[in-house]
Formats: C-alpha cells, structure tokens, sequence
C-alpha cells in the first residue's frame, strides 16, 4: 500500500529537483513570458538627447518674457542643432530636439500666439518644464533587466528602446503527452458505445501554449502494458518532460506506474492527499521529468495546475514559481472534514471567492464559469489560513 503524501510535501520535493538549464540567445520580440538568463547592461543612455516632452516654445528660463518672438521651429526627427538666438523661443513639438541655448519648454496652452510673437504670464512657467533630459530614463551601462527577470511586454518595449535585438533566456523545456485510456477518442470521430471524446489532450496543448511551450506531441497509446512502456520509452528521449494522462490508478487496465517502474524511472511521489487528483505520480530519469496525470479530466487539470505548471515555469527559470501570490477570502464558508486538500472549481469576483457547483472530476461544466481553482486545506491544516485561500488562475 502506497503512503499518500500531503500537498505541501508534493510541492516540496518538486520544487527541491535540481534542473539543468540551458540558455538560449532569442529575438527580443519572441521573449515574451521567458525569464532572463543574463543581465542586459543599456547600450546607451535614453533619452540620447535632451527633448521636448509637449508642444509649445522651447525658449531659456532666464530670458524669459511675457512676450516673446518665436525665431525659429524644430520638429520630432529633426538633426540639425541650431542654437536658440538669444531672448527668442523656438516653436517646438513632442520629441524634437531642445536647441542648444534653451532649458525650458512651455506648453501651448498657456500662450497666446499672435504672428510670430507670443505672450504669456511667465509665473506659471518654472525652470527646466518639460525638457527630458539625456539619460532620464536610464545610462549607458545601467543595468536594465537582471538575471531571473521575468520578460513582460514592458520589458520588450524597454529593450527595443535601447536598440537591443536579441536577449538571452532560459530554454523553455520541450514538454510531449501520452493519452492512454481505449475508450477515449479524438472529436473528429463519431463515438461509439463506451466511447467518450478526449478533453485532456486539447486542455493540456491550450495550457502549454499558453506558458510559451511548444508541444513536441500529443500521443495516443493503446491499454496494453507493452503498448504503455513501448511508448514512454520511445517518447521520452524527445522531451524534458513527459506528460501522461490517465491509467495511473490501480485498475487491472492501469499500465502506467509500473511501465515507468520496467523503465527504471525513479518515483518521486505517487498519491497525494488531496481531490481530486489522488493518484497523482511524479517520477525523474536523469535529466528528464515525469508526471501521470490521474485520467479524469478535473483530476488531470488540477494535478497540471497545482503541481506541472509551477513546476514548467521553474524549469523555465522562475524561482519562486511554487509561492502563490494569490490568497482571498470566500464568498461563502465552506466546511469540511476531510483528511484531504480540496482544489475546487471556483470563480474570483470582487476580490473574492466563489466555490461552483459540480466539483465531481468527471463534471466539467462549471469550467464555463471558473477563473481558476482554490485551495480548501484538510481539516488538520484548518485552523492556519486565517480566512485566506490560496488560489490558483487559470
Ligand atoms: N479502486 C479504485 N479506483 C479508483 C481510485 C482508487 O483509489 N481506487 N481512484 C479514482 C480516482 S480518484 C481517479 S482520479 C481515477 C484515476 O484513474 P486513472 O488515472 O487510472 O484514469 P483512467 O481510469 O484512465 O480514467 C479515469 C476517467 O477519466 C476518463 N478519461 C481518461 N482520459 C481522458 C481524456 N483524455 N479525456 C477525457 N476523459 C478521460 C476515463 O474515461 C475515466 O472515466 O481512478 C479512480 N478509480
Ligand atoms: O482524485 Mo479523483 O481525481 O477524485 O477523481
């Protein structure tokens, strides 16, 4: 009989694994969601020129009159430096270069133009407006993205704007799913008696996706145990992480725990203390990790999004991908006394959470509904929360 493991200890010993990983040097554009391998030192200072941050008059501060001549105009993209002729302003607009001599930039709306002269109440202009100056927002050489950093498209915007190309990150890992499960089958086909459509394969592409991995493949193996050891065996040597789905419980038809047993993988865990997704299994082969997704799809969902995803997004190089950021109260106490962890279907609103109906892990409807799923400790672990549950998003 296996002993089952708590919830914090599954993520313990996940979080503990040591990873290899590989830097990659990628166009900044397709970086996005990827964690910086190396820090990124500015090329060179931003603004490279001082610039107007408005429309107006570029004039300088200590010259400054209620009315002015307006000498001469500089517009965005202009390369000529001309120095301001003394006691006049230069019409301006938003980035364009000050001309050499002005400090100052007022905005158009508080002159008033007549010809090419302006009058304005110089107590409502102070020294320096509206000029952003060389460097303000950062110098050649600052360092700009840390190793570790997580790429946003901010960060994109930051990098292009210093000119860089190309950024180095952690490698994503390569990541393929074995389906077992003979009465499962592909929505092309008409079903049969005893068959069913298959949900995991197209939840697990859609959430892989979505943390930027490409799916080396999605397989379908027979319930036969040769069948289930042939394929892991096989398959595994094209990826850093296999994914299985289903036959990791003890049914007669079950081959997955001990095909990964024939092939020597050692097991980390197997059976967590929780629902659903008990008979969850994560096992390592050198360099390579493996995780049996209990084959009802709520089960395989949250078994992916509690304990695969985190751990995905660590091999990735987020660090601190196991602490969840996200804890909020419940709409509605909800009671229990079980020995196990529930993770149910729920929907955050109003910075709160609402437990769904139809938490069976067969019943996917409430999916319609649910941003993510929340966290109801056992009945042991009660009494630490302080009315706050961790939440997981989708
Ligand atoms: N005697 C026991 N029976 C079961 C136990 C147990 O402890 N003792 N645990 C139950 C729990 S909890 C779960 S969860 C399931 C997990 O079983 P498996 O991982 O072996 O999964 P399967 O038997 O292959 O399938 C379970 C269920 O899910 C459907 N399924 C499978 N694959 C897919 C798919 N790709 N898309 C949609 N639905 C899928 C499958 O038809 C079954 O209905 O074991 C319980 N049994
Ligand atoms: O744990 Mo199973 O996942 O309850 O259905």
């Amino acid at each position: 009989m296996n002993k089952m493991i708590t919830v914090d200890i599954a993520k313990s010993i996940l979080k503990s694994l040591a990873i290899q990983r590989e830097m990659i040097t990628i166009p900044i554009v397709d970086a996005v969601d990827c964690f910086c391998a190396e820090a990124v030192f500015s090329p060179i200072s931003v603004p490279s020129f001082d610039n107007s941050a408005m429309d107006g008059y570029a004039l300088c501060f200590d010259e400054l009159q209620s009315e002015m001549e307006i000498s001469a105009m500089v517009k965005a993209g202009s390369t000529t430096k001309e120095a301001i002729k003394t006691g006049t302003a230069v019409r301006i607009f938003t980035g364009a270069p000050i001309p050499s001599g002005a400090d100052t930039v007022v905005k158009q709306e508080i002159v008033r133009v007549n010809g090419n002269r302006f009058s304005i109440d110089p107590s409502l202009v102070n020294k320096g407006d509206f000029v952003r100056v060389v460097g303000a927002q950062c110098k050649a050489d600052d360092e700009i993205l840390g190793r570790g950093d997580k790429i946003s498209f901010g960060t994109i915007a930051l990098l292009a704007s210093l000119g860089v190309q190309d950024v180095k990150v952690f490698r994503k890992p390569k990541v393929g799913v074995i389906l077992t499960g003979d009465e499962v089958v592909t929505s092309e086909l008409e079903l049969q008696d005893g068959q069913i459509y298959d949900a995991n394969g197209p939840m697990l592409c859609a959430a892989l996706m979505k943390l930027g991995i490409q799916v080396e493949f999605v397989e379908k193996v027979k319930d036969e145990a040769f069948e289930v050891e042939a394929s892991i065996k096989k398959l595994i040597e094209k990826v850093d992480v296999l994914i299985l789905s289903g036959g990791i419980s003890v049914g007669d038809f079950d081959f997955v725990r001990p095909a990964l047993q024939n092939l020597g993988i050692e097991e980390l865990f197997y059976k967590v203390a929780q629902k659903p997704g008990k008979p969850f299994y994560a096992g390592v082969l050198g360099s390579k990790f493996i995780f049996a997704l209990p084959g009802n799809p709520s089960s395989s969902l949250s078994c992916f999004q509690v304990y695969v995803r985190p751990f995905l997004n660590r091999f990735s190089g987020d660090e601190y991908a196991y602490d969840s950021d996200f804890k909020f109260p419940l709409v509605q106490e909800y009671k229990t006394d079980s020995s196990l962890t529930f993770f149910l279907k729920c929907e955050l609103k109003n910075n709160m959470v609402r437990v769904l109906n139809g938490q069976e892990s067969f019943n996917l409807v409430s999916f319609n509904k649910a941003t993510g799923l929340v966290e109801i400790p056992s009945r042991d672990a009660q009494d630490v929360n302080d009315g706050l549950y961790n939440y997981y998003p989708f």
